[in-house]
């Protein structure tokens, strides 16, 4: 077990307003988070930070040992896997989802003229059978399903062996079926000894894989509670984070979150 990312009083501040305060948070190899909390309360934000696609206005974060502002972003980001809609955006509708998973290896996004071994073969057809995405191998990524989409970008993001693993809201806008689908697959990976430390960024306690270790919860920029998820995703935390009451049932690994009646 190793620390793969460390927050230290870390702020963010855009436009003279603070987004992140007070940030303190550790994450290690052998865990894997999940980052709840109202709509605007610096989620996202701490995963630009944590994925090195930004910098803390005061205080430090530290990626895979590496402390943000002192290192080549490009080698580090190469060792760091990262699934949103902002990614999948970038991604050209004509591109296969075979080639969506390959041109990982490349850290490109479409395919041209570059020469891929045998070996990123054999891992991307490896992972698209983990990721239930055999039969939209050569599917045209434009034409897939939002549940189809999410498991591709998915795929997208391990094909590197990724140290660190962030995924942010992977199951906003699928149907039961589909999320029920992704959330197996997703607490699958989870709960293997050899997937990298990962970070979910979910709106919903329903949509938190079995297999996820820890939680932190966020309110307007400050972590309301942090730790093991069985301890700190109780009632009494979740009302304070949203900022209303709640009964917490947990149930086979799942949890579900309704309003006091
Ligand atoms: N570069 C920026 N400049 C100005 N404001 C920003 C910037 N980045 C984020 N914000 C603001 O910071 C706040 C937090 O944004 P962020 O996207 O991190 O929240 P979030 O918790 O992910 O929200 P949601 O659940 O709605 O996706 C928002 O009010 C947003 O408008």
């Amino acid at each position: 077990m190793s620390n793969v990312l460390r927050f230290s009083d870390v702020d963010y501040v855009r436009d003279g307003r603070p987004i992140l305060s007070g940030i303190d948070w550790e994450v290690d190899s052998d865990q894997r988070w999940v980052i709840l909390g109202p709509n605007g309360a610096g989620k996202t934000t701490m995963l630009r930070l944590a994925t090195a696609n930004d910098y803390p206005t005061t205080g430090q974060v530290t990626v895979l040992d590496s402390t943000l502002g002192k290192v080549d972003i490009f080698e580090l980001r190469n060792r760091i896997g990262f699934a949103s809609s902002a990614t999948a955006r970038r991604i050209p509708a004509n591109e296969t989802v075979r080639d969506v998973v390959l041109t990982a290896a490349y850290s490109v996004e479409g395919r041209w003229n570059e020469e891929y071994d045998s070996l990123d073969e054999r891992q991307a057809e490896r992972i698209l059978a983990e990721w239930d995405l055999v039969d939209f191998a050569d599917h045209r990524f434009g034409t897939l399903s939002d549940g189809e989409r999410k498991r591709a970008m998915i795929a997208r993001a391990v094909m590197t062996d990724p140290e660190l693993l962030l995924l942010d809201e992977p199951s906003a806008s699928l149907d039961l079926g589909a999320r029920e689908r992704l959330l197996q697959l997703l607490s699958g990976y989870a709960q293997s000894p050899y997937s990298p430390a990962m970070i979910m960024v979910t709106h919903h306690v329903e949509e938190i894989p079995p297999g996820f270790t820890h939680v932190l919860l966020l309110r307007d920029g400050r972590v309301q509670a942090a730790g093991p998820i069985d301890e700190t995703l109780t009632a009494d935390a979740l009302g304070a984070t949203f900022g209303m009451e709640f009964e917490v049932t947990q149930r086979n690994g799942r949890y579900s979150a309704v309003a006091h009646a």
